[in-house]
């Protein structure tokens, strides 16, 4: 067995009570094999984390990782004109090479943030996947379908494409990539395709994840056209399963938790793209208190700006409060176990929890900042204080990713250098 020893820190266990501990890793596995006082004898590698945090690297719920080339590009629109007027037409010139720097950017963020695992729809995935191999993080990628605006035969084969890149991509990168079945949202793929598709992913396997109730204009169609909330919508279609995961889930009724909450479909609550794309503000402590799974994303880096889960963590605390109207909702400890523990569940991911037999996925927080300064409760500075460049250490599948700050699976110079001329050149195209 190879083992890497992360030696001297405070570990973060799934109960949020924090600890001084060795945490000792089957790199073979991939797994933690133990965590406890002196650990490091003969390991084959180790990590230093003496004045830091060992923790569960975070999940990023949802995300659409290449989207950093569009990143400060269309600012300040809501959802519906930000996509129309600028992010469809600048994706219209996205070549697959443009996908693959752009995944590269935004999986050198992910790694540089703590970030270990990632949900990812977009399309051009066989790029998304390769970047997602090199780099060494876990993913469950997918190719987000439309077919609004499309005839049947295009629209269908769009459709065919997130099936069959579902089928195939599941178990890849040794299994750390897995998949799921991508309808954009349940506005922007009409019934019929829904009707013939679904049971197809059921068929293969694969969980469904959309955008839902992100904005009032995506509920009051479905609504009048239908006579149904959207997600009693979904859920006669079939799309409201326990591996099933939505984003957002901004604008949802009663009746729509408690469906999400009987149904035990995930919801990754976006709270920075929220605020930003003026969507509104998601009743997470309502959600919470009546047993959905809630995780957080990012959302793509278009609508952020950036990919940091920390920073996520602090909005959801915060944004929380505001819609709850009440200090004590959305609490540290709720936020923490969200943007880890309930990332990883609503995704179907056994990440997101530090204990022996758990897949070896791990942020190092180094707490020598005068901003984390004194330490009262990690885990309130995890939910409040801490920030990105805080992150000393990433480890994934077992595996270190990033040592000091410097990613190992990726050379940074070079993947910025690339991305800043794939974005350049396609502002470039969609100006001309
Ligand atoms: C068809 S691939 C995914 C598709 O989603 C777009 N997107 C990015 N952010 C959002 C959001 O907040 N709501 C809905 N759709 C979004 C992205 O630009 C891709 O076109
Ligand atoms: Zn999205």
């Amino acid at each position: 067995m190879t083992t890497l020893a992360i030696t001297g820190g405070q570990v973060l266990r799934p109960d949020l009570t924090v600890t001084a501990a060795d945490v000792l890793v089957d790199q073979d596995a991939g797994e933690i094999r133990d965590i406890g006082p002196d650990l490091a004898d003969d390991a084959d590698e180790t990590l230093e984390a003496a004045n830091s945090l060992v923790m569960p690297g975070f999940v990023n719920g949802h995300c659409h990782v290449a989207m950093t080339l569009l990143r400060g590009y269309a600012d300040d629109k809501p959802l519906e004109a930000w996509l129309q007027e600028d992010i469809w037409p600048a994706e219209g010139e996205l070549t697959a090479d443009d996908v693959h720097a752009g995944a590269q950017l935004g999986l050198l963020e992910l790694i540089k943030s703590g970030t270990t695992a990632v949900a990812d729809m977009y399309f051009h995935v066989p790029e998304v996947a390769d970047a997602v191999e090199t780099a060494g993080i876990r993913a469950r990628l997918g190719h987000g379908i439309v077919t609004v605006g499309k005839d049947d035969e295009v629209a269908r084969e769009d459709a065919n494409t997130s099936l069959e890149i579902a089928r195939e991509y599941d178990g890849a990168a040794d299994g750390r990539i897995s998949t799921a079945f991508k309808p954009h949202s349940l506005t922007t793929v009409g019934s019929e395709y829904l009707e013939e598709f679904v049971p197809k992913a059921r068929e293969a396997g694969v969980p469904i994840h959309y955008h839902a109730n992100e904005t009032e204009n995506e509920v009051a169609p479905i609504v009048e056209e239908h006579g149904q909330r959207p997600l009693e919508y979904a859920a006669d279609r079939g799309m409201l399963e326990p591996e099933d995961f939505i984003a957002h889930g901004v604008h949802v009724d009663d009746r729509e938790i408690e469906l999400l909450a009987e149904a035990g479909t995930g919801v990754i609550h976006c709270p920075a793209s929220n605020m930003k794309l003026g969507s509104g503000m998601a009743p997470v402590q309502r959600m919470l208190d009546a047993g959905v799974t809630v995780g957080l994303g990012t959302d793509g880096a278009a609508s952020n700006n950036d990919l940091s889960m920390l920073d996520e963590a602090r909005d959801a605390a915060m944004l929380g409060k505001l819609a709850a109207d009440d200090a004590s909702a959305v609490s540290a400890e709720a936020t923490v176990d969200m943007v880890t523990r309930g990332s990883a569940d609503a995704i179907g991911l056994a990440s997101g929890r530090l204990e022996a037999g758990a897949p070896a996925d791990l942020a190092v927080i180094d707490l020598e900042a005068p901003h984390l300064t004194p330490r009262h409760d990690l885990v309130s500075h995890l939910a409040y204080a801490a920030t990105a460049a805080d992150v000393r250490h990433t480890v994934c599948d077992g595996q270190v990713l990033m040592r000091d700050r410097e990613v190992l699976t990726l050379e940074e110079a070079a993947v910025r250098e690339r991305a800043l001329e794939a974005a350049t050149s396609l502002v470039e195209r969609v100006d001309t």
